[in-house]
């Protein structure tokens, strides 16, 4: 059986930092994992960590936008499709990594997740290649600092979301940038986590908790924004310091209420300088494509078995 694991995600969320702490951290599990660079226009200078597929070996955004004179975002759409009309290539590249875990950078493209039936269209192929496929989405931490920000990237993350009929793992990155309160008797958001022991529950928990922290940072002075119950209402009712139009309102209701009803819209928090918490992420990508399953079943470490009962 072979795994691949798409990373996207908006431009500059972390998705190359990631695949390539993603790839370290497999290798110090004496796990073997390949790098497969989908990014066309990826600097090549800027590999760490040489990728053993590269997309550009097929086609560059550069030569693209010299050859055939597009723009940087036609050209991309261009390297996609493509891509798409030259799989046998790809499905060469990946001959036989059996048993392997191949990490996918993709581009920070949005339209090519929300527009554009790409990554739906690769899904399809890797499917058929006996690939076991699983997608994270990564928002980096810093969209929590406005509100309308994080709106769109939920928004972004689930509209990508509904266009793919595989596993999903949102994963908010950056996290060392968000520093938790020490007021805070939680301890933050992770040491929080580590106690729960109810899968369903976590997701919310966590929504809340990445929430509270940005509004502890940003609106200390509003007590009320402290401890927002249940998670967004406070953007919409009492919140007249902003500036938005009240018009507004009821739609800014209803897309909270979606988000709030919405339970697979949850992010997992990595942490790229704190290892366990990269092993956290990597623990529930393995549970969400049962990695290994003949094997030794690997489980996000500090839940339950029984937890997972309500999943399936
Ligand atoms: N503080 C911090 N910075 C990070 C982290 N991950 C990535 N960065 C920085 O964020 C910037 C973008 O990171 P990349 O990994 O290139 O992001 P990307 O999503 O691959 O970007 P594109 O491929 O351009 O869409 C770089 O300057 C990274 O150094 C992280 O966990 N913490
Ligand atoms: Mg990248």
């Amino acid at each position: 059986m072979r795994y691949a694991v798409l990373v996207t995600g908006p431009a500059g969320a972390g998705k190359s930092t990631f695949s390539k702490s993603f790839i370290t951290h497999l290798a110090a599990s004496k796990r073997t994992g390949h790098l497969v660079n989908l990014d066309p226009a990826a600097d090549p200078s800027s590999f760490e960590y040489e990728p053993t597929i590269d997309i550009r070996d097929l086609i560059s955004l550069e030569d693209v936008m010299t050859e055939l004179e597009y723009g940087p975002n036609g050209g991309m759409v261009y390297c996609f499709e493509y891509l798409l009309q030259n799989m046998d290539w790809l499905e060469e590249e990946l001959g036989g990594y059996e048993d392997d875990y191949l990490i996918i950078d993709c581009p920070g493209q949005i339209e090519l997740y929300t527009h554009h039936p790409f990554i739906p269209t690769l899904v399809q192929h890797l499917t058929r290649m006996d690939i076991r496929v699983c997608a994270t989405y990564l928002i980096e931490s810093q969209f929590m600092e406005d509100k309308y920000k994080f709106f769109s990237g939920v928004l972004s993350a689930m509209s990508a979301m509904v266009n793919l009929e595989i596993p999903w793992i949102n994963i908010m990155s950056k996290m060392d940038l968000v520093t938790a309160n020490p007021d805070d008797p939680s301890g933050g958001a992770r040491n929080g986590l580590r106690k729960k022991k109810d899968v369903a529950s976590l997701a919310s928990r966590l929504f809340s908790a990445l929430w509270r922290f940005a509004f502890q940072r940003h609106s200390s002075p509003h007590s009320s924004y402290l401890d927002p119950d249940p998670l967004l209402i406070a953007t919409t009712r009492g919140d007249k310091s902003n500036d938005s139009n009240p018009r507004f309102h009821a739609l800014n209701q209803a897309i909270v209420q979606l988000i709030e009803d919405h339970p697979l819209v949850s992010f997992l928090p990595l942490d790229l300088t704190d290892t366990d918490s990269l092993e956290y992420v990597v623990s529930h990508i393995d549970y969400t494509m049962q990695y290994g399953e003949n094997e030794e079943p690997k489980e996000p470490h500090d839940l339950d078995e029984g937890d997972f009962q309500d999943l399936e």
